[in-house]
């Protein structure tokens, strides 16, 4: 009886490792399992027919019986060390997947990110839209404006030269993203002295490089300029050209330099809107031009939160198509 149990117990364990460790729904040793119950079942019904019945049963019949039972009764002794003997097999297998997976789970699975590119002519709204997707979605934002701006302001403050490539590049090597200051580059002066440096190519090439790879920051990064939906970001999920008519561009300048306390001509901001227009989009290397699969804005006679809106059902569709 103590070695029916005992082997019992040693197939039943194993039985229980493989049901709800390794979650194997019916393997190996439920199979051992069951059969060691029927065994068990058997040499009992055995042995309680022989006990019973065996004056009244032809001999042929009790020998047979007799046969089956011993046989019931050696396997069942040698089931459990065949278990035993798959258990330790098994137990080194499971010990292996669990020291591989934790090894995958371990390994750094590479950082997902997404972009948003913003590109539009001057005062349509792209920093602010950029900003307000930046804040909802958690994302980095880069104002590549910015960083011809402080290219063009390096040469303003050493009175250089506005068209010398050799020292526009140099400039445009020691910009240092973390450093951009909006407060002293939003100067008018300062947007178009930045047209004339982004002609170059040399410049464009160093600032393309930055830009990139802030692109490429996770969870995500918008960026926003003249050039990111067909140079910088050319494969970005979400591209939007945002526009405005000249004359609502010049309104926004004009209000937004009054009420920082300075001092505007309307019809002087148009005609610069209209000549830096012209220097964006006319240049050789990466004109201002909305990429072939952008999302055109028009925010003329749209204000700040439907612009939002618009761009968050675009933006909100791809995030669900990159994460399927
Ligand atoms: N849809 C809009 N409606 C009205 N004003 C806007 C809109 N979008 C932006 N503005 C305002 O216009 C000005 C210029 O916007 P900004 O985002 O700096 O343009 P950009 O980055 O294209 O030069 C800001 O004062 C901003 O508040
Ligand atoms: N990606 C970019 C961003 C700006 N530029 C150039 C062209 C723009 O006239 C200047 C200044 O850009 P910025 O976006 O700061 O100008 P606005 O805020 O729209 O007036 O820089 C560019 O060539 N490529």
């Amino acid at each position: 009886m103590f070695f029916l149990l005992t082997s019992f117990v040693v197939v039943a364990i194993p039985y229980v490792i493989e049901r709800f460790g390794l979650r194997v729904r019916f393997g190996l040793f439920a199979l051992l399992f069951w059969l060691f119950v029927f065994q068990f079942v058997l040499i009992f019904s055995i042995d309680a027919l022989l006990q019973n019945f065996a004056t009244s049963m032809p001999d042929l019949l009790e020998s047979m019986l007799t046969t089956l039972g011993g046989f019931a009764f050696v396997t069942i002794g040698i089931t459990p060390i065949i278990t035993l003997v798959l258990a330790a097999a098994y137990l080194l297998f499971a010990l292996g997947q669990w020291l591989f997976d934790r090894d995958e789970k371990d390994m750094p699975t590479p950082q997902r990110h997404f972009t948003v590119a913003i590109d539009g002519p001057a005062a349509s709204g792209k920093g602010t839209l950029a900003r307000r997707i930046a804040e909802a979605y958690g994302f980095h934002h880069l104002d590549t404006g910015l960083t011809y701006r402080a290219v063009a302001k390096v040469l303003m403050d050493q009175n250089m030269p506005l068209d010398d490539e050799f020292l526009a590049e140099k400039a445009a090597r020691s910009v240092d993203l973390t450093k951009l200051d909006r407060a002293v580059l939003s100067a008018h002066a300062v947007g178009e002295a930045a047209s004339k440096v982004a002609v170059m190519p040399a410049v464009r090439r160093a600032l393309v490089a930055m830009q990139h790879s802030f692109a490429e920051r996770p969870p995500g990064a918008v960026l926003d300029g003249r050039d990111i939906g067909t140079v910088v970001c050319p494969d970005a999920p979400v591209k939007l050209y945002i526009t405005a008519s000249p004359e609502a561009r010049a309104r926004r300048r004009y209000d937004e330099i009054r009420s920082n306390g300075g001092g505007a001509n309307y019809e002087e901001i148009l005609e610069d809107l209209t000549r830096r227009d012209a220097r964006d989009m006319g240049r050789t290397d990466s004109p201002l031009k909305p990429a072939a699969d952008a999302h055109l804005l028009d925010t003329t006679e749209m204000d700040i939160e439907t612009a939002f809106l618009s761009a968050k059902t675009l933006i909100d569709q791809a995030l669900a198509k990159n994460t399927h």
